[in-house]
């Protein structure tokens, strides 16, 4: 898997070397490059923004850069296969069945916007040429695209085989089907008491079936009070 990451500061991807997406790019599972966007202008101060057509505050980035990134990166001929990533506060949620999907990817390039937004013309005309993906990491605002795309990319490249050391506790995950989509039961280690707090007895008794029980129990209570709009059947 080729990860692309275009963005006015690149810097922010250094961080993907490090412990296990570093491990994934070592032993050649993905290909990572942090492109700085500026390389595709052309003034003498490198502008990547320019006013607001209609008015209002703030700067947008301009379409050129951008045009010319993607003529570099990615050539001029249509591809479905290449997946456009764009973090924005209007887009879709990114849940966990997008990270799913996108772990298949070949290849993700990732568009790190900043100011008021990026021309609406760039996300047009890289929807006649790839897949394009508009993606909300949650309903708040980042000055960038840059930690929405670290996050996503952590997502998305931990379910690709071989980066995980034990897969099975991918399974065992909040929001994975094997947990009925529900929240994760509470998690307990050694020492069976610790500052006045014990471990429940239930999880002591080495009865798998009541421990299953338990889990279950849980899962659906912390479901229930927390994200009652991930229960299904209420
Ligand atoms: C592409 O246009 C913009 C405009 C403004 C900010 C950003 C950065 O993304 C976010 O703020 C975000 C992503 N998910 N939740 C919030 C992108």
């Amino acid at each position: 898997m080729r990860l692309d990451y275009l963005t006015i500061f690149p810097e922010f991807f250094d961080v993907l070397g490090i412990s296990l997406l570093g491990k994934a790019v070592d032993n050649g599972i993905v290909d990572i490059h942090a492109h700085d966007l500026r390389t595709w202008t052309h003034d003498r101060h490198r502008t990547v923004d320019d006013t607001p057509c209609g008015g209002g505050a703030g700067m947008v980035m301009k379409p050129d850069p951008w045009g010319e990134a993607f003529d570099d990166l990615l050539g001029a001929d249509p591809d479905p296969s290449v997946h456009v990533v764009i973090p924005t506060p209007s887009g879709t949620p990114f849940r966990q069945d997008d990270a799913a999907q996108l772990s298949h990817a070949d290849r993700i390039v990732f568009c790190c916007g900043r100011y008021e937004g990026i021309d609406h013309r760039v996300i047009d005309y890289a929807s006649e040429h790839w897949s394009v993906h508009e993606l909300s990491l949650g309903d708040y605002v980042l000055n960038g695209g840059e930690v929405a795309a670290l996050a996503m990319t952590e997502a998305i490249v931990r379910l690709v085989p071989g980066v995980l050391g034990n897969p099975e506790s991918l399974s065992e995950e909040s929001y994975s089907q094997d947990q009925e989509g529900l929240l994760e039961y509470p998690v307990y280690t050694r020492p069976a008491s610790w500052r006045g707090w014990d471990v429940p007895e239930v999880l002591m008794s080495g009865h798998h079936g009541h421990i299953a029980q338990w889990r279950r129990e849980q899962s659906r209570e912390l479901t229930r009070r927390r994200r009652p709009d991930l229960l299904t059947d209420e």
